[in-house]
């Protein structure tokens, strides 16, 4: 498998405080990785550096090929590293399909008000971006709900929402910072699918962020687990389920918690 996304030795410190202490980390085209770990583990620093938002203090991040390390969040985003976030960045009062339409690099919302005057090639152009959203829409589930305000969708639906937001920008790595967070049961489900259905027609790939045990044994083809800022365990979910270090660190021993019910 080639190799998409790849962090060398990548330390993190503020101040006296190591949050990521020279961890090497693979990200394989096709593949989805969950990122497990305590509270305090480094987790979120680690989405924080692939992004751009923090830089390491040593070691270097590649992607397709390219050095990144030293590359600003707009110009990460750009080549196709995109994230949605624990606590949702919906536009609560614009309507579901505006939500999407406005992450499109091809659009934002002067241009859908500016569309009304639009003719000929400008009208097309407008037409094809929005029938990319509503595809997306579609693949999320949310096609039928094109004209509801963001902010009446119920929970687990506002994060499908992130999710169609995200791939508008066009991206190839996605990075979503627990997704099933506040879900119910057959919202867990519904995502789990989704996510599967995304990695594999759309050739995304993702990094999550999860607490889901059930979920991420479900999804995940590679677990990797931080423990105060160090990397305990890399591997495949039955693997790591298995995995004595890993059960005391992550769990404290209680492995019951780990069985991916
Ligand atoms: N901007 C910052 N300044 C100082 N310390 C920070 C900063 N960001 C994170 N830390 C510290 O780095 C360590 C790792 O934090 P991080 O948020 O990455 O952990 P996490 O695994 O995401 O935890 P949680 O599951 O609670 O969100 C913690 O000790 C945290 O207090």
């Amino acid at each position: 498998m080639a190799k998409l996304l790849s962090l060398e030795k990548v330390s993190v410190k503020f101040g006296g405080l190591v949050a990521l202490n020279e961890i090497d980390l693979s990200v394989n085209s096709g593949e989805i990785v969950a990122l497990i770990g305590p509270n305090g583990a480094g987790k979120t620093t680690l989405f924080n550096l692939l992004t751009g938002v923090y830089k390491p203090t040593s070691g270097t991040i590649h992607y397709m090929g390219q050095n990144i390390t030293k590359l600003e969040p707009f110009d990460r985003a750009r080549l196709g590293i995109a994230r949605t976030f624990q606590n949702t960045r919906l536009i609560k009062n614009m309507t579901v399909l505006e939500n999407v339409l406005v992450a499109h690099p091809d659009c934002n919302s002067e241009s859908i008000l500016g569309s009304l005057f639009l003719f000929g090639k400008g009208r097309r152009r407008r037409d094809a971006i929005a029938r990319e959203c509503i595809d997306l829409l579609e693949v999320v589930g949310l096609h039928r709900k094109l004209d509801e305000w963001a902010g009446n969708l119920p929970y687990g639906e506002q994060r499908l929402l992130e999710i169609a937001r995200a791939m508008a920008t066009g991206c190839k790595v996605l990075l979503l910072d627990e997704p099933a967070a506040g879900m119910n049961g057959p919202e867990k489900k519904q995502l789990a699918d989704k996510i599967g259905y995304l990695s594999r027609n759309f050739n995304l790939d993702m990094v999550l962020i999860e607490h889901d045990m059930g979920l991420i044994m479900n999804i995940a083809d590679k677990i990797v687990v931080l423990d105060h800022g160090h990397k305990i365990a890399e591997g495949p979910p039955e693997e790591i389920q298995q995995n004595p270090k890993v059960i005391s660190a992550y769990l404290g021993g209680e492995d019951d918690d780990f069985d991916g019910e």
